[in-house]
């Protein structure tokens, strides 16, 4: 297929257009397919192990220490760089950066509704800006950071496809790719280049690079999600079924794009392992009583935990469209999406307390301004505490969602059915995360997760 083919615009198509801003100065990676210049490279290299290749990165930015695959910041390649509350992608090769940009540009400018529906999945885009690394002038992509509100982000990038190289790919280049995480491709129609986990246990960070994502296969992937999801410390059904509500979404769109042909990029699996920890100590003490001391019929708020209840109880998606929503039905063929749900909350209110049956310690006699004061005090505290618990549940509802990321290799489709590479590895992940849900679901067969991240019976 020729360059002008791939690249030609069509009506109603994605139009993939070249980037009017020029960058000035490329900063060329080892990894370049043009790039020749290796002993410079392990020149470069060499000093930077050696600590003698600090980066000098303009003021208030830095690396960005969440970045679990990809290219990454080395004294060879350029990686990503964090700037308040954005990332900044560098775009180290002019083909893939012009394809990005034009990406993110045409989904921020189309009316397209499938266009429009897939900005929902993917990080905000800010444009590109030129900043000066190591001397040098470098295009960066700028986007929302997606772990930007998370204390201890749990990541995993997870690149969709069986086929990772694009229809311009070189036959050396096919051939390489083929290569790499071979069998986790060709059973799954996907792979895993990177993660990383907070442990629930000790709020230790743990990576795992590409060389451990290259040994995994269609057995063994499962253990690779299970430390991804800190199961060792428990099984938190509401982080399967928050990370599953947002991959239904992508599939469902997956399933009916027809416009984009989408190799090598990802799905970024994130969650916060500071709300898994409390999600988990909660499940522990379930319907605790309250302490003796405490008003009878106190205002409460009771936490729902268990996913036991109508899978409708859906999580919403902060960025998510209400049109999609989980509409409760799970068929053979996967969740049904249906029409707007009433808004849902993971807390449940009991009724605000009747103070007309006041508890016997509103009764005191001694001093009625004295009693007075103390209830209206306590009073307020109550609602202090409900209305801050209402303001986080609003605003903080979910703590773990997906997001398509790395566009650097989406083409135009040349006929009208879907891309079935990249739906092949969504729906597989799906499948894997529904089996989770059904195998941690204690009404259904009892099934729990041991230590070491495999399923056995309770
Ligand atoms: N918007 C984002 N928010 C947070 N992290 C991000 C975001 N975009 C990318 N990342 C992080 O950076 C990594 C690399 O991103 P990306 O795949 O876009 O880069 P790349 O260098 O093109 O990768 P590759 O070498 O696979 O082509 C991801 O695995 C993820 O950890
Ligand atoms: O997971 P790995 O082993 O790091 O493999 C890399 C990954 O496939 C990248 O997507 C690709 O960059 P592009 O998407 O830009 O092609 C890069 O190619 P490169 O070596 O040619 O940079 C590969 O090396």
């Amino acid at each position: 297929m020729g360059k002008s083919k791939v690249d030609s615009m069509r009506p109603g198509r994605l139009q993939l257009r070249s980037d009017n801003r020029k960058v000035k100065d490329f900063y060329i990676g080892a990894s370049d397919n043009n790039n020749n210049n290796n002993n410079e490279n392990d020149v470069k290299l060499r000093r930077h192990l050696d600590g003698e290749y600090p980066t000098l990165l303009p003021p208030n930015m830095e690396l960005f220490n969440n970045q679990v695959a990809g290219h990454m910041q080395d004294g060879i390649n350029l990686g990503m760089i964090k700037g308040k509350n954005r990332v900044y992608k560098p775009i180290t090769k002019e083909s893939c950066g012009r394809r990005e940009i034009g990406f993110y540009e045409d989904i921020t400018n189309s009316k397209d509704p499938i266009l429009q529906e897939l900005k929902q999945y993917v990080p905000k885009y800010y444009g590109t800006e030129v900043l000066t690394v190591d001397g040098k002038d470098v295009n960066y992509i700028v986007l929302d950071d997606v772990t930007r509100d998370f204390k201890e982000p749990c990541v995993m990038d997870i690149k969709i496809g069986r086929r990772t190289y694009d229809p311009l790919a070189s036959y050396e280049k096919i051939i390489k790719e083929d290569q790499k995480y071979h069998e986790t491709k060709r059973d799954l129609g996907f792979c895993i280049p990177g993660f990383q986990v907070f442990r629930i246990a000790n709020g230790r960070i743990s990576k795992y690079g590409k060389d451990y994502g290259k040994k995994l296969n269609k057995d063994t992937v499962e253990d690779a999600f299970k430390i991804f999801l800190n199961a060792n410390s428990g099984v938190s059904r509401t982080l399967i079924m928050q990370l599953l509500t947002s991959l239904w979404r992508i599939q469902n769109w997956a399933r009916k794009q027809r416009q984009l042909r989408i190799y090598s990029s990802s799905l970024l699996l994130v969650y916060d392992a500071r709300r898994l920890r409390q999600n988990l100590n909660n499940q522990q003490q379930p319907n605790q009583p309250p302490p003796t001391n405490e008003l009878p019929q106190q205002p409460t708020l009771k936490r729902v935990n268990s996913l036991n209840r109508p899978l409708s109880v859906a999580f919403p998606d902060k960025s998510g469209p209400s049109r999609n929503t989980f509409s409760g039905l799970l068929t053979k063929d996967g969740p049904i999406l249906g029409a707007p749900a009433s808004p849902t909350r993971i807390k449940q209110f009991s009724p605000l307390p009747d103070r007309k049956t006041a508890p016997p310690s509103l009764k005191r006699m001694h001093s009625f301004q004295n009693n007075y004061d103390k209830d209206l005090q306590c009073m307020k505290t109550d609602y202090v505490d409900i209305l801050d618990q209402l303001v986080n549940t609003r605003t903080n509802q979910t703590w773990a969602t997906v997001k398509m990321i790395d566009f650097a290799h989406v083409f135009p489709a040349e006929n009208c059915e879907p891309d079935r590479n990249f739906l092949e590895g969504v729906e597989n992940l799906v499948k894997i995360f529904e089996a989770f849900l059904i195998e941690t679901d204690p009404n259904l067969n009892g099934i729990s997760w041991n230590v070491n991240g495999s399923s056995g019976m309770r």
